[in-house]
This record gives structure tokens, C-alpha cells and sequence, in this order.
């Protein structure tokens, strides 16, 4: 049932999808779009195939490989078997269900959750589905963007619809004006280390507040894409002129009078004034200090000022006993402060900080530096695109003279599916958005950071606070 009194934005995506509405909330909901990649697609495929059924809409599914596709030089094919054979299972897919796919060489090729704002395929007010928790990414543009398993992959290919359960509406409202030297990602991370990894659950998040307001669609993207770190279904933001711009003239936005026409329904999706909202968060970006993870858990936060946690200060044992297991796997001891913390790899990639404006400002940080020499460091652009902008800029001349390697796009070491991988002991900061055990690698260690703390780190060796670093000698060329 759709409410009578005022509507929050996700209540209004709802109504405008639901197809039917059981007694018990159990509900259909129209997906407009779909994303699919190598690793969550060919169990459902061959379930289209066992049934004999095609796919209901093609043209509103889009594929691409980003997850097993190696970040070196593809051109020669791809060497790992297992990874060839993915990527390839994907490809025979896609040809025989008729659906748009970009291969590894295809330069609009990237990660799922970057290729879809980037295509114009993500757009207010749609419902958009993938096989993949950060979907959420989406959401960003004021899309219903959540992720959903194999067998939801095989009921949306066949049916172009989803089974679903209505979520909470939760606020989280953040006010004040983000100081220099923090970012989109202290933000996302503020928020988790208030919140919890489960202070969504059940929830849609929407995020509001001036601070958000004066996030690019990139720095909205990275807030949303952590949404199901903090627990939630989705997150989302409401669109506004600096969307609209963002997506004018992306090769999949509506053009002419369907520009319009959309425009005239993306001005009507904001939560109204007096829409309830269940649950509501605050908070302040004007107090907030560049953040890392000291644990392995994304809501293990503290400021770059502050230092590892005593367990001994917990007055719960239960958690005094997780803090423990969380340092020892971290190879951590409590009191260290957190810049004193040195660094055996940096990675800037992955959905949570892999787009141009993420390495617009790691170039400014690097430029006529050099990364210690006791650190690996590598930067992987999240698609082919934003691979060639940042070219184009210079970027990538900056980068390797600054001792980075430059990679091919893909999700690489935001997670162990491919090559590139943690060995084990090894400490790594990390622009990505999950620092569990193993995440990059057996027994490696992440420390969840924004790009420019990253980079810093990568010059220094160990964390420093960013906020204190002035650009590179040789930044003007990065401007
Ligand atoms: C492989 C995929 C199913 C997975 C996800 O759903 O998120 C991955 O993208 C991740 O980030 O862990
Ligand atoms: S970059 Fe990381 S988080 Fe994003 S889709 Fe790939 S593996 Fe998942």
C-alpha cells in the first residue's frame, strides 16, 4: 500500500515499481536495469537454460568482466585457466542471450559499479539490480540500487522483476562544511564507526545534509557504495543539478524531448517534508579528521591523530576479546599510534575509489614525490575510460615517475579473485571498502583509507595525517 502522507524518496521509487503486494508485504517490483559480471551470472544463465527460457528484456541488462580479469597487459589473452574460462563463460552468455557485454579489451571495460554512472545506464529514480552487494553505488543518482544473489540474477534476467520485502527508511544527515584534507570516504567511514556494521540493517539509507550537497557524484558514489558496510539495503541520495549534469549526454541518458520528459520526474524525486523516517543518524563533517581502520571490520575507525585500541579499556569482554583477535590478526599492539603504523603495499582502485576525481587528487599528493622505498604501490583505474581521462591528463606520467605501477582496469586487490593479491603478513592501505580477514589475500592486512591518504602513506611509508601534507612539488602539471 503506498502512503497517504508525505513520501521519502525510496518510499516513491517503491510505489512507482511495485507490481503487487501480497498480505504478508511480500512484494514484485519492476527492475528498470541490470547489471551482471563473471562471478554471480553463470549459475543463472544456466538456469535460463535448463528451463528454456530466454532472457525478458535484454536491452535493459548490461555485462562486463571485472572481477578475475587480470590488470596487466590483456592484449595476449588472459594466462589463468580459471579466470579465462570465467571471463569466456560470460562472453558465450551474453552472445547467446543477446545481451550488451564489454570484454576486457573493450575500452568502456571496467568495474560494474563504475561502468554504469559512467554509461548514462544508471539514472534517478530507476530501480537498478546486480549481482553484487555494492550496487548500492547506484544509489548515488537517486536510483533503488541494491545487490541480490544468483537465483534473484536468474528471476530478473527471465521476468525483468524482483521479489522483494519493503526496507526502513533511515536518515542519515550530514551538516557542516568538510574540511580540507577530508573526504567523501572519512565521511562514509564516520558514519560506520557511529553506526555499526548493522546500524542499517533492515534499512535504505538516505543520506541529506549540506555536506552531501557538496559532494561531486563521485564522492556521492563512494558514500553509497559503503552503504552495505554499514548494514543497509541501500543507500541513496537525491538528485539534484550536479546529477543532471553529471549524466547530460552519457551514451545511454535519454536525449531530446526524453531528456525532458525525464528531467520533468527526476524534479519530483526528494523526500518530502513530511515524510517519517524510522530511524535517524546526524552527523557533523566539520569535526571530522581523515579516518582509518585499525581492525577487520569496516567499522573499526579511528582518526589518523589517534592510536591503536587497548582491549584492556573495554569493559565488555566480549568485545575486549574481539579487539584481541582483530590485533592479533592485524599484527597490531594497542597504544601504537596510528602514523607510526608502517606500510608493506598501497592500493587505489576498487568501486569505492577508482574514478577520476579519486585520482585527480592522488596526483596532486604524488606529483614529484616518490613512494618509499620499503612500499608497493599500485593504482588501478576502476574502467578504460577513466583509464584514458586521467592519461589524458597526464595522470599516469605523474604516477609512474612517482613509482606507482599503472594498471589495466578491474577490481583487482579489493579482493583476492584475480592476481593481484596481499602475500601473507602483509600491511596494506587500501582505498577499497572491506578490510575482513583475508579480503586481499590470506592472512594480509587492510587498513580501509580515502585516496589521498593512501597516498601520502605510500610517499611516507606508514600514515600521515593528510591534512598536513602540502601538494607535490610538481603538482601545478596536475591540476
Ligand atoms: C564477488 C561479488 C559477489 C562480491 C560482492 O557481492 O560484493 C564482491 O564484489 C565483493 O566486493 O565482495
Ligand atoms: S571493486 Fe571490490 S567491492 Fe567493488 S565490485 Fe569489485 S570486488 Fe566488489
Amino acid at each position: 500500500m503506498a502512503k497517504t502522507g508525505g513520501r521519502t524518496l525510496y518510499d516513491k521509487i517503491w510505489d512507482d515499481h511495485l507490481v503487487d503486494t501480497q498480505e504478508d508485504g511480500t512484494s514484485l517490483i519492476y527492475i528498470d536495469r541490470h547489471l551482471i559480471h563473471e562471478v554471480t551470472s553463470p549459475q543463472a544463465f544456466e538456469g535460463l537454460r535448463i528451463a528454456g527460457r530466454k532472457v525478458r528484456k535484454p536491452e535493459n541488462t548490461l555485462a562486463v568482466v571485472d572481477h578475475n580479469v587480470p590488470t596487466t597487459d590483456r592484449t595476449e589473452g588472459i594466462d589463468d585457466p580459471e579466470s579465462a574460462l570465467q571471463v569466456k563463460t560470460l562472453a558465450d552468455n551474453c552472445r547467446d542471450f543477446g545481451i550488451d557485454y564489454f570484454d576486457e579489451l573493450d575500452e568502456r571495460q571496467g568495474i560494474v559499479h563504475i561502468i554504469g554512472p559512467e554509461q548514462g545506464f544508471t539514472l534517478p529514480g530507476t530501480t537498478i539490480v546486480c549481482g553484487d552487494s555494492h550496487t548500492s553505488t547506484h544509489g548515488a543518482f537517486g536510483a533503488l540500487a541494491h545487490g541480490i544473489g544468483t537465483s534473484e540474477v536468474e528471476h530478473v534476467l527471465a521476468t525483468q522483476t524482483l521479489i522483494q520485502s519493503k526496507a526502513k527508511n533511515m536518515r542519515v544527515v550530514v551538516d557542516g562544511e568538510i574540511p580540507p584534507g577530508v573526504g567523501a570516504k572519512d565521511i562514509i567511514l564516520g558514519i560506520i564507526g557511529e553506526i555499526g556494521t548493522a546500524g542499517g540493517t533492515g534499512h535504505v539509507i538516505e543520506y541529506s545534509g549540506e555536506a552531501i550537497r557538496a559532494l561531486s557524484m563521485e564522492g556521492r558514489m563512494t558514500v553509497c557504495n559503503m552503504s552495505i558496510e554499514a548494514g543497509a539495503r541501500a543507500g541513496m541520495i537525491a538528485p539534484d543539478e550536479r546529477t543532471f549534469d553529471y549524466l547530460k549526454g552519457r551514451p545511454r541518458a535519454p536525449k531530446g524531448a526524453a531528456w525532458e520528459m525525464a528531467m520533468q520526474y527526476w524534479e519530483t524525486l526528494y523526500s518530502d517534508e513530511d515524510a517519517e523516517f524510522d530511524t535517524e543518524v546526524r552527523l557533523d563533517a566539520a569535526n571530522l579528521p581523515p579516518l582509518v581502520t585499525w581492525g577487520t571490520s569496516p567499522q573499526d575507525v579511528v582518526s589518523v591523530e589517534g592510536r591503536v585500541p587497548d582491549p584492556n579499556d573495554l569493559e565488555d569482554a566480549g568485545k575486549a576479546a574481539a579487539v584481541r583477535r582483530a590485533l592479533d590478526y592485524m599484527g597490531l599492539t594497542p597504544g601504537t599510534k596510528i602514523t607510526d603504523i608502517k606500510l608493506d603495499r598501497v592500493f587505489i582502485g576498487s568501486c569505492t575509489n577508482a574514478r577520476i576525481e579519486d585520482l585527480r587528487a592522488v596526483a596532486k599528493i604524488v606529483a614529484g614525490r616518490h613512494v618509499n622505498e620499503n612500499v608497493q604501490a599500485m593504482i588501478v583505474p576502476g574502467s578504460g575510460l577513466v583509464k584514458a581521462q586521467a592519461e589524458a591528463e597526464g595522470l599516469d606520467a605523474i604516477f609512474k615517475a612517482a613509482g606507482f605501477e599503472w594498471r589495466e582496469p578491474g577490481c583487482s586487490m579489493c579482493l583476492a579473485m584475480n592476481a593481484d593479491k596481499l602475500a601473507p603478513g602483509e600491511r596494506c592501505a587500501s582505498t577499497s571498502n572491506r578490510n575482513f580477514e583475508g579480503r586481499q589475500g590470506f592472512k594480509g592486512r587492510t587498513h580501509l583509507v580515502s585516496p589521498t591518504m593512501a597516498a601520502a602513506a605510500a610517499i611516507a611509508g606508514h600514515f600521515v595525517d593528510v591534512r598536513e601534507m602540502t601538494p607535490g612539488p610538481q603538482s601545478i602539471a596536475a591540476e
